[in-house]
C-alpha cells in the first residue's frame, strides 16, 4: 500500500479523500487510510496468481484435444491457426453485436492514431458477457491456453470498412507492474470474411493469413522472461472490398476482470519502486 503522488498528504488534509474518493482512495491509499480497501478492491487474491509465460507449449499441447484443426504457422515463436474454430452459430452470435452496436474509432493504447483506422466495441455489456455462445467460445480458449477467464480482457470486436487497416504494431502494451501485468498472448478470431484484402501479416515471420470467418490465430506476445517478443509484430492490411470483422482476446499475466470491474486504473503501476512512482 502506498501513496502514488507527492501531494497525497496535502490533498487528504483538504478533505479530498471524502470529496474525490474514487481517485484518492486508490492513488493516495496511505493518506486516506484506505489501504485495506485498495488491497481488496484492486489487488484481489486472484490477481496475485501470475500465469507463467510458457503459454506457447501449453497451447500446443492442449490444441490437439480442443481444436483438432490446429496448424503450426511458425515454431519459434509458435504461431498457431485453428480452422473453423467458430461454428456458424458462434459466428452469428458475434455478428449480432457488430450489427446492433454503435462502434467507435479504435485506438492504439489509449490514443486515436492514423496507424489504426478501424472501428470497434468491447464485449463488456451484461448482454455480451452473458451470451452463452460467446462464453462457450471463451471457454474453449481457456481449455486451450490454460489462462483463466479472470485473466482475459473482454473480447474486442473490430470492424474494418474499405480502406481501413492497422499498420505494423505489437500487441504487448501493458507494463509488467500494472495490475493485470503483461499481455501474455493474443487469441484472434475472424468473424466476417471481406471480399478482398484485409490479410494479417507477420513481417518478421513471413506469415500472411487471409481472413476467413471462423478461423482463429494464437500467438505469444512475450518471451518466457516476460520481455516483449517483438517477432510477433503484425499488421492488418487494408480492406479493399467488403467488410472485415474480427475479435481480439488478450490474455494477461494477472487478473484483469476483477480490478477492471472494480474501477481500478489498469494502466497504473503497482510497484513501490521510485521508478514507478516517478512515472505517475
Ligand atoms: O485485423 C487484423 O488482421 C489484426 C488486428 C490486430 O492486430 C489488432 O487489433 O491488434
Ligand atoms: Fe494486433
Amino acid at each position: 500500500c502506498q501513496d502514488f503522488h507527492d501531494s497525497c498528504a496535502a490533498w487528504a488534509k483538504h478533505g479530498e479523500c471524502e470529496q474525490n474518493p474514487a481517485y484518492m482512495k486508490v492513488q493516495c491509499a496511505m493518506a486516506c487510510n484506505s489501504c485495506d480497501w485498495f488491497t481488496s478492491r484492486c489487488l484481489s487474491r486472484e490477481s496475485m496468481q501470475g500465469i507463467a509465460a510458457d503459454v506457447a507449449s501449453r497451447a500446443l499441447r492442449n490444441a490437439a484435444g480442443v481444436a483438432p484443426g490446429v496448424r503450426v504457422l511458425a515454431e519459434d515463436p509458435f504461431v498457431l491457426a485453428f480452422d473453423n474454430f467458430l461454428n456458424s452459430k458462434e459466428i452469428a452470435a458475434f455478428k449480432h453485436y457488430f450489427a446492433a452496436a454503435s462502434l467507435t474509432r479504435s485506438q492504439e493504447g489509449n490514443q486515436v492514431t492514423g496507424r489504426r483506422t478501424s472501428t470497434q466495441m468491447w464485449c463488456n455489456s451484461d448482454e455480451c458477457l452473458g451470451d452463452r455462445l460467446i462464453d462457450g467460445v471463451h471457454q474453449r480458449i481457456i481449455n486451450l491456453t490454460a489462462v483463466p477467464k479472470s485473466h482475459a480482457e473482454h473480447f474486442q470486436l473490430v470492424q474494418y470498412d474499405v480502406g481501413q487497416f492497422y499498420q505494423v504494431h505489437h500487441d504487448q502494451n501493458s507494463a509488467p507492474d500494472t495490475l493485470a501485468g503483461v499481455r501474455l498472448s493474443t487469441f484472434f478470431l475472424y468473424v466476417q470474411t471481406p471480399e478482398m484484402g484485409g490479410a494479417t501479416v507477420f513481417p518478421d515471420l513471413g506469415i500472411k493469413v487471409e481472413p476467413v470467418a471462423g478461423l482463429a490465430l494464437w500467438w505469444p506476445n512475450v518471451h518466457d522472461d516476460l520481455g516483449t517478443d517483438f517477432r510477433t509484430r503484425h499488421e492488418a492490411q487494408t480492406v479493399q472490398q467488403g467488410v472485415k470483422w474480427v475479435a481480439n482476446l488478450w490474455l494477461h499475466q494477472y487478473d484483469f476482470r476483477g480490478p477492471y470491474s472494480n474501477g481500478c486504473d489498469m494502466a497504473k503501476k503497482i510497484s513501490a519502486s521510485t521508478d514507478a512512482k516517478s512515472e505517475l
